[in-house]
């Protein structure tokens, strides 16, 4: 559970293409230790924000404070992810030619210390390294199940599995925050039910604080600790899923009626 302490703050961003305005002034405080959801309609700049968070879109006002630091505004998003930023894509986004296991070691590489040369150079160094990194992914695919399918070139493996092998890729990373850009997209009940429970897991065993966009409600109000909603590029609304729910104004977005 959140610990209420800030990890992250997004202080006044907006952002625009152009005309189009995705972000219009967002202000949103994640909590170390939180499952947050971000929902919106269509377009509401759900996916824009995420890219903000993760350094690839730079807002053109407002800032980010991570961990207690600001955010220089020209930091590249290889630097925010060795920060401990890790994400998923809405489309799922792999090696599909690489096993399962060399994915995941994909996600370790900002990790590695060993380049070339000192692999070269210094090889035990570099093979105790890599020992390292193997166990620690090693203990990703225990934790997600996957043991079965570990040499299994990823493009052969159902979508539902796919997915379940990117978020193991995000984990490797080791993050501190973790972004998940729908989730559970094209999965079946079951899928949905295991990657809700591997969620709530991550959260709990290895203390990584969850922001999350997510379409299917039903999922959003049963993991998440509170939900921000945003609505052509404004957030309106902020708190746990039962006040959200309650929310004339998200009833109003979703729904397109006016309320009394
Ligand atoms: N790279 C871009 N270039 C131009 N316009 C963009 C770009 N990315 C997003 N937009 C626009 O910004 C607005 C917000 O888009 P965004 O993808 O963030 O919304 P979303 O809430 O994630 O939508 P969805 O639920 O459909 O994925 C939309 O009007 C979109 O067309």
């Amino acid at each position: 559970m959140s610990n209420r302490e800030s990890l992250l703050s997004v202080e006044g961003v907006s952002l625009s293409f152009g005309a189009v305005q995705a972000l219009i002034d967002v202000s949103i405080e994640v909590y170390g230790g939180e499952i947050l959801a971000i929902i919106g309609p269509n377009g509401a700049g759900k996916t824009s924000l995420l890219n903000v968070i993760n350094g690839v879109y730079r807002p053109q006002q407002g800032r980010l404070v991570f961990m207690g630091q600001t955010r220089p505004r020209n930091l590249r998003p290889y630097h925010v992810a060795r920060q401990g930023i890790a994400r998923t894509f809405q489309n799922v986004a792999l090696f599909k030619g690489m096993s399962t296991l060399d994915n995941l070691m994909t996600g370790r590489v900002l990790h590695m210390r060993s380049g070339l040369l000192s692999q070269a150079l210094y090889w035990g160094r570099a093979l105790r390294e890599e020992e390292s990194h193997r166990a620690y992914v090693e203990r990703v695919i225990n934790f997600l199940e996957i043991e079965a399918i570990r040499k299994t070139p990823v493009g052969r493996l159902p979508y539902g599995l796919q997915k379940r092998v990117e978020l193991g890729r995000a984990l490797a990373a080791e993050p501190r925050l973790l972004l998940l850009d729908e989730p559970m997209a094209g999965m079946n009940v079951e899928e949905k039910e295991d990657m809700c429970r591997f969620i709530l897991d991550i959260r709990d065993e290895f203390d990584i604080t969850c922001v999350l966009i997510e379409h299917d409600m039903g999922v959003v109000m049963d993991i998440s600790d509170r939900v921000v909603v945003l609505d052509y590029g404004r957030k309106i609304a902020d708190g746990s899923p039962d006040e959200v729910r309650a929310n004339p104004d998200v009833i109003d977005a979703y729904l397109g009626v006016a309320h009394t």
